[in-house]
């Protein structure tokens, strides 16, 4: 697995603030070394587990960019560091096919080019749909894109772009020029747009020289962004990472929106949300489809004698549990120590088996509260097939079972039946 990453830096000082900000934030294994004959040795012993460079262009033993040459040569990614900026250079290594040039001015510059690698990485997963009809620029494109680590794929018009959509659900941004055979650019971002919100697509509309109007239009119809043909190569990296990384933070507030902020959990309004469409999924196909109502028996038990923080834990053990054993169901935390799970497809008395299962795997868990104290955790819930309109009507039927359980002595499981 390439997993590593070469960092070559001669200055003592500057080696030490490299080390720190890959301490604090690289997501791979850093390597390090100051000449080139030290940084070669490394790479000769860890060719295959490299994943990319951040390489000084001047070092004691390679004073012009050798070590680049070299690294270039085997077509490993780069990111040059350099003590001054010249214009020459840059479009020279540029040209060359280096990742990117960041001249060593501040902490800023290291964290940019640190940064840059975890980018890389993440670029592998991610999907991207060039639409373009000339080969020329397309290919182009495509070798940007590819430098940068992409899963790029290609068409050559709106309607064999719709069609690799299709195909591949995981692209996360078409680039699309407007001039096309077929489907143009507008019509083809109109089309997406039907389909995917800007939070699950990005489209970055490419125009002409047409004083600016094209772009206007790819924007007003649905577009995030454009660039102006022809481009330079940083400005093409600096649009498509900034809105990769707007998708990546658009993501990670969602998710901080939909999960419950102690136990990670989905919660009680994304339970609503989503149980609401697999209820109506279920009741137009007429499925079963269960619904779980799970409350921790006499949980304030553990507040009291062990502390708040103590109970937080054990909730975290708990989920934990019960994301390990049935994490194939929708999960929620809807309230302090009740949980709800949605589980299609199954008759009530299999439904109310499973969750006796699950009843009997904890209770064989001895929980460790604070290093010093264990408990047993136990648990009483409901189990409902009653398909009502809404999941607040299952929801308030699988609560009334609990509460049954709960006066029944707690520690058991009541279904329909
Ligand atoms: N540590 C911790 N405790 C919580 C949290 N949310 C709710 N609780 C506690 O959960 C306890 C629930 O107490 P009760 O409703 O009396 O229920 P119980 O003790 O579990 O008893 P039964 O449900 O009747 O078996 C209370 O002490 C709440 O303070 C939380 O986020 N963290």
């Amino acid at each position: 697995m390439k997993n590593k990453v070469l960092i070559v830096e001669d200055s003592s000082v500057i080696l030490k603030i490299l080390k720190h900000i890959a301490k604090q934030s690289l997501e791979l294994e850093p390597l390090f070394a100051s000449t080139m004959a030290e940084a070669q040795n490394l790479y000769e012993k860890h060719k295959d587990e490299l994943f990319a460079g951040i390489i000084d262009l001047a070092l004691p033993d390679a004073p012009n960019g050798e070590m680049v040459d070299f690294l270039l040569a085997e077509n490993f990614p780069v990111i040059v560091l350099t003590g001054s900026y010249k214009e020459e250079r840059r479009a020279a290594l540029v040209k060359q096919g280096v990742v990117d040039y960041v001249v060593k001015e501040s902490r800023y510059s290291y964290r940019y080019a640190i940064n840059m690698v975890n980018r890389l990485y993440k670029n592998q997963k991610i999907q991207v749909l060039v639409v373009e009809d000339s080969k020329q620029y397309r290919k182009h494109i495509v070798r940007l894109l590819m430098a940068h680590k992409y899963q790029v794929l290609e068409a050559v018009n709106g309607l064999e772009a719709m069609d690799q959509l299709k195909q591949h659900p995981n692209i996360k941004m078409v680039i699309t020029d407007y001039n096309m055979p077929e489907m143009d650019g507008f019509e083809l971002v109109q089309a997406i747009r039907r389909q995917y919100e800007k939070a699950d697509m990005i489209i970055i509309g490419l125009s002409g020289e047409d004083g600016g109007l094209l772009s206007i239009k790819f924007i007003k119809n649905g577009a995030d962004d454009f660039l102006n043909k022809p481009f330079q190569q940083e400005e093409f990296y600096c649009r498509i990472t900034n809105n990769i990384e707007s998708l990546e933070q658009m993501h990670r507030i969602q998710e901080l929106a939909d999960r419950d902020y102690l136990t990670s959990l989905y919660n009680r309004r994304y339970f609503c949300e989503e149980g609401d469409k697999l209820l109506k999924q279920a009741i137009k196909n007429n499925t079963e489809f269960s619904l779980v109502a799970i409350d921790l028996d006499n949980f304030k038990s553990v507040n009291d004698e062990y502390g708040h923080e103590a109970g937080d834990e054990v909730l975290k053990v708990f989920s934990r549990e019960l994301e390990s054993i049935l994490g194939r169901f929708l999960i929620a935390r809807i309230g302090g120590e009740e949980f709800c799970i949605i589980v299609p497809g199954l008759s009530n008395s299999k439904v109310v088996n499973l969750i006796d299962g699950f009843k009997q795997h904890l209770a064989a868990k001895i929980i460790d509260v604070n290093d010093e104290d264990f408990i047993r955790l136990a648990f009483s819930a409901g189990v409902t097939n009653i398909k009502y309109e809404t999941i607040t009507a299952s929801l308030n039927q699988a609560d009334e079972y609990l509460y049954r359980a709960k006066e029944a002595g707690r520690n058991m499981v009541i279904g329909d039946d």
